[in-house]
C-alpha cells in the first residue's frame, strides 16, 4: 500500500476488502472448534512477543522468538485433523452439500420413526470438528444416510445397535461408537448413559447430537454440552436445519 501517496485508490480498498474477508473466512472455517481457544492464546503470545520488541527486553524477545518457530510447527501437528477438515470443506462440491440436505431429513425421519417406536439411537453429525477420532471407536462403515438404514443400525437386537452412530456430510462414517460421557458436575446427573455421552460429545466438539429415548420415545439434541428439551418432528427438522445445513454452509 502507498501511504506517501496520501488517499487511498480503489486498488488499495479491494486490498483491504480480500485480506478482512480472508480473516472472516479464516475466522467461520474455525469458530466453534477447539482452535478458538488456541488462537486466543496465540494472540496473547504475539501481544507479549511485541511488547517485549518494543520495550527491548532482549532476553525475552529472544526466547519467544525461539518458542514461536517451534510453536509454529507444533500447531500444524497438533491443529492437522481440523487444517484437513478445513481444507476438505473449501474444496468441497456443491453436490456433496445438496446430499448433506437430503440426509439431514432421512435423519430426522428415521428419529421421528424411532420415537414412535421407543428404540434408542444416538446420532452425532459432524460440523466444523472432525469427529474421526470418535469414529475410530466404532465400526467404521462409510456408507450413505437413508432412513431404513439408520433404523436398522438401531433396531434391537442389531450387531451395531449398541454406541452412537457418527454422520459426515450425507454419510454414516462409523456406527457402534464409544462417545465422551458428560462429568458429573450436578446439572445432568439424573440422566442416563445415552444423554450423557450426547451432551459429553458436544461439550467437547460442535456437533449436533440426537437422541431418542428408548425409555420415553423423547427425541432431543445436544449441542455445546446442554441438551435440548422434548422435540416434535417439526422443531427436530427445523433445528437441524438451522445448525447443520445453514450454519455450516
Ligand atoms: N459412552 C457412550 N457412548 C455411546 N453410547 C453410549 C455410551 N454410554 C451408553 N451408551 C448407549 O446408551 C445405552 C444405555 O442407555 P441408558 O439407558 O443408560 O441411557 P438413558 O440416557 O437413560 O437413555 P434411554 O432414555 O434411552 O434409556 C447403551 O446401551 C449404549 O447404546
Amino acid at each position: 500500500m502507498n501511504w506517501s501517496a496520501g488517499a487511498l485508490g480503489a486498488k488499495d480498498l479491494i486490498d483491504i476488502l480480500l485480506v478482512a474477508t480472508l480473516i472472516y473466512q479464516g475466522y467461520q472455517l474455525i469458530s466453534g472448534t477447539r482452535a478458538v481457544n488456541v488462537l486466543r492464546g496465540v494472540v496473547i503470545f504475539l501481544g507479549f512477543w511485541l511488547l517485549s520488541n518494543l520495550l527491548d527486553l532482549t532476553t525475552l524477545n529472544y526466547l519467544l522468538g525461539r518458542a514461536a518457530t517451534v510453536g509454529l510447527f507444533a500447531l500444524i501437528v497438533v491443529f492437522q485433523p481440523e487444517l484437513r477438515a478445513a481444507l476438505e470443506r473449501l474444496g468441497r462440491p456443491r453436490s456433496r452439500e445438496r446430499e448433506g440436505g437430503a440426509a439431514l431429513q432421512d435423519i430426522a425421519r428415521a428419529m421421528e420413526r424411532m420415537a414412535e417406536r421407543k428404540t434408542g439411537a444416538l446420532i452425532a453429525i459432524e460440523r466444523r470438528t472432525p469427529l474421526g477420532e470418535y469414529a475410530q471407536t466404532g465400526v467404521p462403515l462409510d456408507a450413505r444416510v437413508s432412513t431404513p438404514f439408520i433404523e436398522a443400525l438401531f433396531a434391537r437386537n442389531a450387531p451395531l445397535h449398541d454406541g452412537g452412530v457418527i454422520v459426515q456430510g450425507g454419510r454414516v462414517l462409523a456406527a457402534a461408537c464409544l462417545f465422551p460421557l458428560q462429568g458429573s458436575d450436578g446439572t445432568y446427573r439424573r440422566y442416563g448413559t445415552r444423554h450423557r455421552a450426547a451432551i459429553g460429545l458436544s461439550e467437547l466438539t460442535d456437533a449436533v447430537v440426537l437422541v431418542v429415548s428408548e425409555e420415553r420415545g423423547s427425541m432431543r439434541l445436544a449441542l455445546q454440552g446442554r441438551l435440548s428439551p422434548d422435540l416434535n418432528a417439526t422443531e427436530l427438522r427445523e433445528r437441524l436445519r438451522e445448525l447443520v445445513f445453514e450454519e455450516n454452509a
